[in-house]
Formats: C-alpha cells, structure tokens, sequence
C-alpha cells in the first residue's frame, strides 16, 4: 500500500550510496515504481539511470517521502537541495546516524513531518531491521506511511524516545558489519586448523546464515539454542569456554564494541 501511495506521489531519495541504494533496490524489487523516483547524487551511479529512475532531475511537486540518505557531516552542504518541500505535505525520512530530529526541524520548519529511522543494510535483500521515531508534526498517518515503506524491506520497530536511536544505532544499524567480521574471523580460523579458504568461508558463512534463521524463527530463546549444541564435555563445550569467557571472552567485547558505537552516534549529533 505505501510503495503503491510512494508510486503515486514519488519519493525523492538525497544521496544514494551503500545505504540509500539497499533501501532502493529493495523497494524497487518490491513493486515501487522507478518512474516515482528522483535521486539527488553528485556521484550516482550507472544502474539509476538503466533501471529507469530519475537522477538529478528537479523535484516532484508533492512527493509522498523526502528520503535523507547522506553521511551526516555532508547534510549542510545536501539539505538545502530539499528545502522547497519544507513545511508541506511531504514526509521527511532520515535515516542518517547522528542527526537529531531538531536539526532537519531547523531546515524545514517545525511543521515539517519527520521520521528519524536507523535502517541496516541487509534491508537490500527485505531483510532489514529499521527504528523509527517521529517529531511532534508527524502525524498517526505519517508514522504509519514510513513503517510500510520500511516494512517493505524487513522488520521496523518504533521507538519511545529519540535518544534510544543511539543505542539502535550500535546494535543494529552497525551490527551487520560486527557479524560480517564474526563470518571472517570463522573462516580465518577455520583456515588455521588446516581447511582451505574456499572451504573455509563457505562453512563460515552457511553457519551464520543457519543460525541467524534458526534464532530468529524458534520460540526457544538463543540461550537453549546454544545449549542443544552443547553436549556434556563435547566439541562445543570446550570451544566455549574460551568464548564464554568472563574477561576475555564475547560479552565484554561485543559490550564494548557497542558502547564505542553507541557514543559515537552521539558524539555525531554534536557535529
Ligand atoms: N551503511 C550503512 O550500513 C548504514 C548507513 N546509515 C546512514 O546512511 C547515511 C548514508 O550512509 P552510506 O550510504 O553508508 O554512505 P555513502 O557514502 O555510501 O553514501 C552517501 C551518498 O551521498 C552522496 N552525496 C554526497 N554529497 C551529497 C550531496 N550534497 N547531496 C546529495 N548526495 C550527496 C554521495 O555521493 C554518496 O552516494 C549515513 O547518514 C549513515 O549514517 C544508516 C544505517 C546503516
Ligand atoms: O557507520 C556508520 O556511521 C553508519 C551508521 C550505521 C551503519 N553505518
């Protein structure tokens, strides 16, 4: 329904890089028409244009979603290119990390309705997670538009407060990147236990993807999950002891890793 409403009304997306091209490709695989779409892109690349969408053309009169796709320190140069929507009917959607809500408020005007969102990049394949958090503008209708386009490329959820983005931010918006390493370092040390890499990685790989889904679609918790893997003095008990080691195992690294995330999104919002 809202790829149907966004192919009616258009959708302008400002900067189309790694994470504007998954959120389009997904959406564009999904029905969104290509015609309803204006990228505005110093840089765009070739695939815009051949898949039919509108590349730095000027801007649709009342498009149903303004999409904010930039790095956050490009936005006082990007933004102005969006200023003429402003204030109107036009749903603004961040998706950047950093930026708070009061600062596209300043650039549109507190009547502006916006939706600061923290999507992953899995999203290319519908296979995002996506939180979302809209200004005192942003009406019921609004918040109900972002989370269908977003829905359309995996799960959305919505946030009670602003600053919980931060934390959002550390767990899933970078969280993509942290289990793309866990797939190397699997594979690295699959490879020091005398596998060939080819071997090595497919392994790796298919595990995570084996995983990933066996957690998500059980009712058991992850916890149980890894218990029936675990037989008494086995393979995985001892692989875990290491892992599960209290000062220098998983926990307090992935807690680290995700605080050092987690205050860097708020270090962004400070410029
Ligand atoms: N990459 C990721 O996994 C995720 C990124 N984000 C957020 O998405 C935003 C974009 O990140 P990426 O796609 O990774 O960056 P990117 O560097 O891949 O893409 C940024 C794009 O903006 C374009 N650009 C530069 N100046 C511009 C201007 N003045 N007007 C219009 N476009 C301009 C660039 O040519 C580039 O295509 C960031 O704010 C980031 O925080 C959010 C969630 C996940
Ligand atoms: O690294 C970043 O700043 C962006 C935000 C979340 C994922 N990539």
């Amino acid at each position: 329904m809202a790829l149907e409403e966004v192919s009616r009304r258009g959708l302008v997306l400002l900067g189309c890089g790694r994470m504007g091209t998954a959120l389009l490709k997904g959406w564009l695989e999904r029905g969104l028409a290509p015609g309803a779409v204006t990228v505005l892109d110093p840089a765009p690349a070739d695939w815009l244009a051949e898949a039919g969408v509108r590349v730095n053309a000027a801007l649709p009169a009342d498009p149903a979603i303004a999409m904010i796709a930039v790095k956050p320190q490009m936005m006082g140069d990007a933004l102005p290119a969006l200023q003429a929507l402003g204030n109107g009917r036009t749903l603004f959607v961040s998706i950047a990390a950093g930026t708070p809500i009061a600062q596209f408020e300043e650039s549109f005007g507190s009547e502006t309705p916006i939706v600061r969102s923290m999507p992953n990049t899995p999203a290319a394949i519908g296979k995002g997670v996506t939180a979302m958090i809209g200004n005192d503008a942003a009406r019921a209708q609004d918040l109900d538009l972002a989370e269908e386009l977003l829905a359309a490329v995996g799960s959305v959820v919505r946030l009670e407060r602003e600053d919980q983005i931060d934390a959002v931010t550390g767990v899933s918006g970078s969280g993509p990147a942290y289990v793309f390493y866990m797939i190397e370092c699997l594979a690295a040390a699959g490879e020091a236990q005398g596998l060939a890499p080819d071997l090595a990685l497919e392994l790796a790989k298919a595990t995570v993807e084996g995983a990933g889904a066996l957690a998500a679609g059980a009712a058991e918790r992850p916890a149980t999950l890894r218990d029936n893997v675990t037989s008494p003095n086995g393979t995985t008990q001892a692989g875990l002891a290491v892992l599960m080691d209290e000062g220098a195992g998983l926990a307090p690294l992935i807690a680290r890793t995700v605080e050092a995330a987690t205050a860097r999104s708020k270090e962004l919002a400070n410029g």
